[in-house]
């Protein structure tokens, strides 16, 4: 698979060296300092565009590839707001996109486990909240995990769930979803030892992408609820 990465910082550079280790080629490697000298031809020498750069650069981004007709998977938090007009947009171009809060599989898993545990103690008096702990170059708060994580639970519980962000040093990303009640309190928590999760997902859906048209997200891809 060729592979162009728009943002090449952490995520860019740890995707980079999975996919050369996997035998895909990185055809573009392209960050805020070369990204307006790269035309929509050399966009087109790849199978698929993996976007994580800056919340405040990813719509334009995306709309940049969908023009170039190219796939794109999206790692970019902090955009969520403008997914259904850029659904709208994927659909009129006839486009392919993938996005993600979170891409590792485990914490998908953990979507899933939360929206159980809710139903199951949906009505017996349990008050929810998330905390979420991230690295201090972190430029959005909260996490979009926690704000997925939010919106999973509050479908089941019917209630608002306040988010606390923590910013600390050299953290790859932990959520906690605590559900406390006066008898008792049940917490379920997700913590990432590295950015690998996250890489490895993004690549897997770069593969599950290329031969598709839509609007995708990672339920799609695992076939979680
Ligand atoms: N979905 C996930 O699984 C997941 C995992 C980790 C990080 N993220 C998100 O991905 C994004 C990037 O994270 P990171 O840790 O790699 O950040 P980073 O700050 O290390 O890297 C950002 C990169 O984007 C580049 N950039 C800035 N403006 C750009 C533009 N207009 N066009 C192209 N590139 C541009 C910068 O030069 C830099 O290379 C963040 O929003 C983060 O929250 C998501
Ligand atoms: O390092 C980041 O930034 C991360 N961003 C995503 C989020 O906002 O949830 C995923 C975890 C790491």
């Amino acid at each position: 698979m060729k592979i162009a990465l728009l943002g090449y910082g952490k995520m860019g550079r740890y995707i980079d060296r999975l996919a050369t280790e996997d035998g895909d080629e990185v055809v573009l490697r392209i960050d805020a300092d070369n990204r307006d000298t790269v035309t929509v031809a050399q966009l087109q020498t790849a199978d698929v565009v993996i976007e994580f750069s800056r919340p405040d650069a990813a719509v334009a981004n995306i709309e940049w590839v969908l023009s170039a007709g190219v796939p794109v998977v999206v790692g970019t938090t902090g955009w969520l707001e403008q997914l259904p007009q850029l659904t709208e947009r994927v659909t009129a171009a006839n486009g392919a996109l993938f996005w993600a809060s979170n891409f590792s599989i485990g914490v998908n898993i953990y979507f899933s486990a939360a929206r159980q545990l809710a139903a199951a103690l949906r009505g017996q008096g349990y008050t929810a909240t998330i905390e979420e702990t991230h690295h201090t170059e972190k430029v959005d708060a909260p996490s979009g995990t926690a704000l997925t994580l939010a919106e999973v639970v509050e479908e089941v519980l019917g209630h608002r769930i306040p988010i606390t962000s923590h910013r600390e040093p050299d953290v790859p990303g932990t959520h906690v979803l605590r559900l406390r009640s006066p008898i008792d309190t049940l917490e379920l928590a997700h913590t990432a030892h590295s950015r690998e999760g996250f890489a490895r997902g993004a690549l897997a859906a770069a593969r599950w992408l290329r031969e598709r048209k839509g609007v995708y997200t990672m339920r799609d891809l695992l076939g979680t609820d």
